[in-house]
């Protein structure tokens, strides 16, 4: 696939060849001088320092087609590897997020079709970011726009988002990990509610079944990620890394294990300068300078 689709409005880092992501400095731009198509990617926060990406189909609800997961992909590992970037924002319209994977592109999809194109691979490289994503949801999260903001790392909701795995409804099964993710992060009951009723819930739902971290009133939204972006990118780029990985062990691994690999890596902090700077700072009454060390 092309990357002619691709449009940064602040353009940060050259793509001279699909997958091939090249920081040149304070811009992003595609090699085909040509820009993402399908989402908007820029640099927000008083210091520039959080990636913002706006997913934007409005036609389609953000349907997620392949052309804007690609695109996505490409936006989310380029700003993964830009030092001035310490957190990364996804959003939508505040209409949808994400009305979900694009049915009408996959109407006349066959199984082994599906098979041959590793496009979920595509998908599961946006949660293979270093740093931390935020989803700001507003408006609709459903079905692959629910997966989506559930393969971040926060979701921040709009007061009228609504979230949902509709799948069922339309004759197939979440596909982007939503039988998985809710059951891991709201249990069992949940799970099974969303994914075999195909209902909608609410950001308040949401948010009281713990998918959701916090609701703002949706015009507020995206500069509440922001600043959450902005208070995470003051600390060690490295420590943060360090923590994220920790807290997704929780996911994957038995407690003794994951207790077992928090520990081994709060003593590999200790090899860190930017650990000891941060006791250091702290020690002298000042802020910390890290250094990503
Ligand atoms: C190998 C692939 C791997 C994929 C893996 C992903 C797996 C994933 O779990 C599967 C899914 O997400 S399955 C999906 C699960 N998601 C669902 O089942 C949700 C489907 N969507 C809906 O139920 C309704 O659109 C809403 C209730 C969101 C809004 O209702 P409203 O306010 O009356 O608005 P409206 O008038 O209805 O829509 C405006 C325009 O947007 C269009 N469009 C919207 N969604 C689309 C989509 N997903 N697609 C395409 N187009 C979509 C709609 O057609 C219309 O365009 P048109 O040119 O005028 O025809």
């Amino acid at each position: 696939m092309a990357l002619n689709n691709i449009r940064f409005i602040f353009n940060v880092t050259k793509i001279t060849s699909f997958g091939a992501l090249h920081q040149t400095g304070k811009r992003f731009a595609s090699a085909a001088a040509g820009s993402y198509q399908n989402i908007l990617a820029d640099k927000a926060g008083e210091k520039k320092n959080v990636g913002l990406i706006t997913l934007n189909r409005p036609k389609a609800l953000n349907a997620l087609c392949d052309a804007l997961i690609l695109e996505l992909a490409d936006a989310v590992q380029s700003m993964d590897k830009d030092e001035t970037l310490g957190a990364i924002v996804i959003t939508g319209s505040e209409k949808a997020f994400a009305a979900g994977a694009d049915i009408k592109e996959m109407l006349n999809q066959t199984y082994s079709a599906n098979i041959r194109s590793g496009l979920l691979e595509r998908w599961s490289d946006i949660g293979k970011c270093k740093k931390p994503i935020i989803a700001a949801v507003n408006g609709y999260a459903l079905g692959g726009g629910c997966e989506l903001a559930m393969m971040c790392d926060i979701i921040y909701a709009g007061d009228k988002a609504k979230f949902g795995q509709p799948e069922i409804i339309i004759g197939t099964i979440p596909g982007a990990g939503g039988t998985q993710r809710i059951a891991r992060s709201c249990g069992k009951s949940k799970a099974m509610e969303m994914c075999l009723s195909g209902d909608q819930i609410t950001a308040q739902d949401a948010e009281k079944m713990g998918l959701v971290s916090k609701v703002f009133p949706a015009d507020q939204l995206v500069a509440e990620a922001v600043k959450l972006g902005e208070r995470i990118s003051r600390h060690s780029p490295l420590i943060v890394q360090l923590c994220k990985e920790s807290v997704n062990v929780a996911f994957e691994t038995t407690l003794q294990e994951g207790l077992r690999f928090e520990r081994k890596t709060f003593y590999a902090t200790f090899a860190t300068e930017d650990r000891k700077e941060g006791m250091a700072a702290f020690t002298e009454k000042r802020k910390p300078n890290f250094k990503n060390n």
